[in-house]
């Protein structure tokens, strides 16, 4: 299998306008397996977007080294699919369009024409190809930017608050189709969320970030069958305990009848 992510003493320094260094990351080490589903959890500000855009290759490390299937990450690569918050589609482009965007500019349309409908299909937009981004729901959105990236056969999804801004139901729903993507592709995803039950409902490991400059605090296994059931005492414990970890101790009834 593919889609392995090895991240060693990565530092990530920046420098803002008004000449102040800022570490936003100090000495991250995290190894992925292929076809894990990582999620990254943090307090706001920690770092975790940071660190999916040193994965993605859209910034380079301080210090420290990261690499995938043991080859160095240098820019960025089809095989990194980003997914951002607001999906970020053309909006002069069609959802067709923006869906075939990737083997447009990779020139290969040609030869895979057939998987834009596929993935059109695969995310339920079919009837809207010749809709523009300004006439779907941010759900429609979101799966519009899935299928973007997802038509250029990803080995690694990297997922940055993709159901952020979503109404809850929607959101619900989001979530169960990324499990099924997820286990029908069998690709890495990586999920940066605020969201301590998201987290929990999706991933096998949660990646719990110390505030800035970030650290790996905690990894937590999430040893659950799918589908999860957000109201079982284990879901709740998990939820629990990486409330506290995230320092929300006290904040939170512990469910007690977890044994
Ligand atoms: N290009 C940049 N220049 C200067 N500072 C930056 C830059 N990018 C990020 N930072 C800073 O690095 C820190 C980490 O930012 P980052 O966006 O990674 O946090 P985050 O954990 O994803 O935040 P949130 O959960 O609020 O989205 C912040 O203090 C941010 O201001």
């Amino acid at each position: 299998m593919v889609g392995a992510i090895d991240i060693n003493s990565v530092i990530k320094k920046f420098t803002t306008d008004d000449g102040n260094e800022i570490t936003a990351l100090d000495g991250v080490d995290l190894n992925i397996k292929a076809g894990e589903f990582i999620s990254l959890i943090g307090p706001s500000g920690c770092g975790k977007s940071t660190l999916l855009r040193l994965i993605a290759g859209l910034s380079t490390p301080t210090k420290g080294t990261l690499s995938m299937d043991g080859a160095g990450i240098e820019g960025t690569s089809y095989e990194r699919g980003l997914v951002f918050q607001n999906a970020m589609l053309f909006p002069w482009l069609n959802i067709y369009d923006n869906i075939a965007f990737g083997l447009k500019a990779r020139n290969v349309y040609r030869k895979h024409k057939e998987r834009v409908s596929k993935f059109i299909n695969m995310v339920s937009l079919a009837g809207f190809e010749k809709s523009y981004p300004h006439q779907l729901s941010g759900g429609m959105i979101q799966r519009a930017g899935l299928a973007r990236v997802l038509i250029n056969d990803p080995k690694v999804l990297l997922l940055d608050e993709p159901l952020g801004a979503l109404d809850a139901f929607t959101r619900m729903n989001l979530q169960d189709e990324l499990i099924h993507l997820w286990k029908k592709e069998k690709m890495t995803m990586i999920l940066v969320t605020h969201d301590v039950d998201e987290a929990v409902y999706l991933s096998s490991r949660i990646v719990v970030m110390t505030p800035r400059p970030a650290k790996v605090e905690k990894i937590l296994d999430v040893n659950l069958s799918y589908p999860r059931v957000r109201s079982s005492s284990e879901f709740l414990y998990l939820r629990t305990q990486i409330l506290k970890i995230l320092d929300y101790a006290g904040k939170t009834e512990d469910p007690g009848y977890f044994i």
